[in-house]
């Protein structure tokens, strides 16, 4: 079996609302998701994918939903006055915690047919969640 990952780097605000500490007040984090594909075989290029490829649809993705978003959850309440005032956020089913953020980022790209091994997020230097299947 091979492994590649790919890391990328984005932004988001947030708040965990339920949390007891101080992740329930609104904050942000400069992240690092780091994605890894596998396969049994290499292509007729002697790659898993091209590093290039991981890149382009996870970029696309994080640009649309993720990056310099602020992510909360559905009850936030808070959600009315981002609207009133014409903000951006995306509300979630879930919280928006590193492990839901990594799932997120783990979908997209099984969807866009990628043999997804895992995805790690670092949300901070010392804190990371990590996503896989199997
Ligand atoms: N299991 C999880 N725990 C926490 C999450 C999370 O997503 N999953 N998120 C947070 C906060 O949003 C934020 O990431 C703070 O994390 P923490 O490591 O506590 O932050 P610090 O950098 O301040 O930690 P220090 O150890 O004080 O440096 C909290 N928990
Ligand atoms: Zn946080």
């Amino acid at each position: 079996m091979y492994t590649i990952t790919k890391e990328v780097y984005f932004c988001y605000g947030h708040r965990l609302m339920n949390h007891p500490g101080k992740c329930r007040n609104l904050h942000g984090h400069s992240v690092k998701a780091s994605i890894s594909i596998e396969q049994e075989q290499l292509n007729d290029q002697g790659m898993v994918c091209d590093f290039s490829d991981i890149r382009d649809s996870v970029e696309a993705f994080i640009d649309q939903k993720l990056d310099h978003n602020f992510l909360l959850h559905k009850d936030d309440p808070i959600i009315p006055m981002l609207i009133a005032n014409k903000e951006r956020f995306l509300a979630l089913d879930e919280h928006p915690t590193a492990e839901v953020l990594s799932k997120m980022i783990y979908q997209h790209l099984k969807q866009s047919g990628f043999n997804v091994a895992q995805v790690v997020l670092w949300e901070t230097a010392s804190a990371h969640a990590c996503y896989r299947e199997n």
